[in-house]
């Protein structure tokens, strides 16, 4: 029988710092996420959530376990190999400003996104995708094309982000706090972008967050992590409503009207 997931963690660790300052900032975790699904890592600040999204990327090295990608265990020795899999394996930050190259305009970075995505198009074609891309995020392309990265708002870029999601199709989002910058209404609808995305392509998402009624509201399993360890893990109704970790009993008595907020049920 083969893999049934898509990106999977054996046994990470990652540790930080040496001698008597050493810890883990990740602690044994395995995790695995399927073909479409849409799986929450929730936890608090400093819980590990970061540093695990980067290992997965190939961001960071774990100080032992391995991340399988599509059963294989990864190993990216050079650009030509990360680039490959980053067009499988795609990430929107929380810090959209960071993500950006500030020399760039926006449309040389939407150009990149074709490369990314191994599309080669001739100059009219390649305009159509990214005007398509821009459009599907309520981007006015002809507005922004020529603007540099700061010349945008928060929102903006990280809508950027998703249309950039949008040019390169990978399989496997990880998306760390993905609208941490923007006000609630446009959360939502980056959410349902996000979302439809799913939908459309059968991509699988991998939501970063603290924010447990955000994961409630997206997920199909969520797993929470305590310390660098995920401390429990399973289909979000169950573990929303019969929690069986101490550490996720203490996360839903902080969210008292997670209920109501995110209108559910
Ligand atoms: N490069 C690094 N060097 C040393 N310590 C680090 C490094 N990156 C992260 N850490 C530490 O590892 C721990 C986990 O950090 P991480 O950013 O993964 O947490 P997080 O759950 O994503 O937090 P947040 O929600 O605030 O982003 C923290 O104590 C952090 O200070």
């Amino acid at each position: 029988m083969g893999n049934e997931y898509v990106l999977e963690g054996v046994d990470l660790t990652r540790y930080f710092g040496i001698g008597r300052l050493r810890f883990a900032a990740v602690d044994h975790v395995t995790i695995g996420f399927r073909e479409g699904e849409i799986v929450s890592i929730v936890g608090e600040s400093g819980s590990g959530k970061t540093t695990l999204a980067k290992i997965f990327l190939g961001l960071l090295r774990p100080s032992s376990g391995e991340v399988r990608y599509r059963g294989e265990v990864l190993r990216l020795r050079g650009q030509r190999e990360r680039r490959a899999y980053w067009s499988g394996v795609q990430a929107i930050f929380q810090d959209p400003f960071a993500s950006f190259n500030q020399f760039f305009r926006v449309d040389r970075f939407l150009q990149d996104c074709l490369k990314v995505a191994g599309i080669q198009a001739s100059e009219q074609e390649a305009r159509r995708i990214k005007e398509e891309a821009c459009s599907f995020v309520n981007l006015p392309y002809h507005e922004i094309y020529n603007k540099y990265p700061f010349e945008l708002s928060g929102g903006q870029m990280q809508r950027l982000m998703i249309a950039r999601v949008f040019i390169i199709k990978p399989s496997v989002l990880i998306a760390d706090e993905p609208t941490s910058m923007i006000d609630a209404c446009s959360r939502s609808t980056i959410l349902d972008m996000l979302l439809s995305l799913r939908k459309e392509r059968g991509m699988t998402i991998v939501f970063i967050t603290h924010d447990l009624g955000l994961a409630y509201y997206v997920s199909d399993r969520i797993a929470i992590m305590h310390r660098g360890k995920i401390c429990e893990e399973g289909e979000a109704k169950r573990v929303i409503e019969d929690p069986q970790h101490e550490y996720t009993r203490s996360l839903l008595a902080d969210v008292p009207r997670l209920m109501a907020e995110w209108s559910l049920e």
